[in-house]
């Protein structure tokens, strides 16, 4: 794939993890990206972390060396940013990763130039991303071949139709809270039956990574796996019921349908 030239416009959480992660997978050089960020302590850690990158505070004269525009403000800050862009005048592909805001939004503010929403994960940063992402008619098939190709060098990619993307955004966009936060729990668990903190924490990390590249690797449908560890009489049953009991299931798939819903309140 051939290189582009990237600008990326907020340089918070998710920038440094999708720009970071591009870059640790050679997806982009460090020299060819340019960071747009006018939150000081956001410009000196990039200056820090990656000396090669180069870091301004406005787009404005900064664009015109960049094939791709990557959006990565918040969501109320993105019309903004977009009309920043859209009187720059020149075309490029425009990039968006802010949760709930549609295509036709985007493509408007940025005066009709190619556009293509993308909703990534925070793992990217450690190429164990989720992402996916759905395009406008303008954005060609060599723009959607670079973004998959891009998307796929941090993790896994896949194209959705725009209606999927709230979904998209209450399991992997808002996913990792979940998992960290079950990580955290299960060492609180184990630190309570007696486990050293720092412990606790490798064992539970490992586990839920373990039980993660099992279900991919393997391609067996979890309950099968879960059937698996637990013995008749045994402890993992004693656990299960306690979790059934306690309501896990029914916690995570309300938690990926409030995040879907409020994905679709922003749009
Ligand atoms: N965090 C996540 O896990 C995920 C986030 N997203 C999406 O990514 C986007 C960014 O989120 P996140 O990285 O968490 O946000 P952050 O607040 O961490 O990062 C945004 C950065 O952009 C700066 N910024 C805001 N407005 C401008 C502007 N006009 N010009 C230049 N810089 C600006 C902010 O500075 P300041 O704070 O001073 O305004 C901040 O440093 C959101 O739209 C979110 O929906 C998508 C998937 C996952
Ligand atoms: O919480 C948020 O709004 C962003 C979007 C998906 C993950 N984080």
């Amino acid at each position: 794939m051939k290189k582009r030239t990237v600008a990326l416009i907020g340089g918070g959480q998710m920038g440094r993890a999708l720009a970071g992660g591009m870059m640790g997978s050679d997806v982009i050089a460090a020299a060819d990206l340019t960071v747009v960020d006018h939150n000081q302590a956001s410009q000196q850690w990039w200056k820090e972390n990656h000396p090669q990158v180069t870091v301004v505070a406005s787009p404005d004269g900064h664009l015109d060396r960049s094939d791709v525009v990557i959006l990565a403000v918040k969501p109320y800050a993105i019309t903004k940013v977009a009309a920043q862009i859209a009187a720059g005048g020149s075309e490029k592909l425009i990039v968006s990763i802010a949760a709930g805001v549609p295509l036709a939004k985007l493509s408007a503010s940025v005066g009709h130039q190619r556009v293509i929403r993308v909703m990534p994960n925070t793992p990217s940063l450690v190429g164990a991303g989720a992402s996916a992402y759905c395009a406008d008619e303008a954005a060609t098939e060599a723009d959607c071949q670079w973004i998959d190709e891009a998307l796929s060098g941090v993790g896994v990619a896949a194209q959705v139709t725009e209606a999927q993307m709230d979904a998209v955004t209450g399991l992997s966009g808002s996913g990792p809270a979940y998992i960290c936060l079950v990580i955290e729990a299960l060492a609180d668990g184990a630190v309570l039956c007696g486990l050293p903190r720092a412990l606790a924490m490798r064992l539970a990390a490992q586990t839920v990574m373990g039980a993660a590249k099992m279900v991919m690797d393997t391609g067996r449908h979890p309950g099968e796996l879960k059937d698996a560890v637990a013995s008749p009489g045994g402890t993992t049953i004693a656990a299960l019921q306690s979790l059934e009991e306690n309501g896990l299931r029914a916690a995570m798939i309300a938690a990926v349908e409030a995040s879907a819903k409020r994905s679709a309140e922003l749009s």
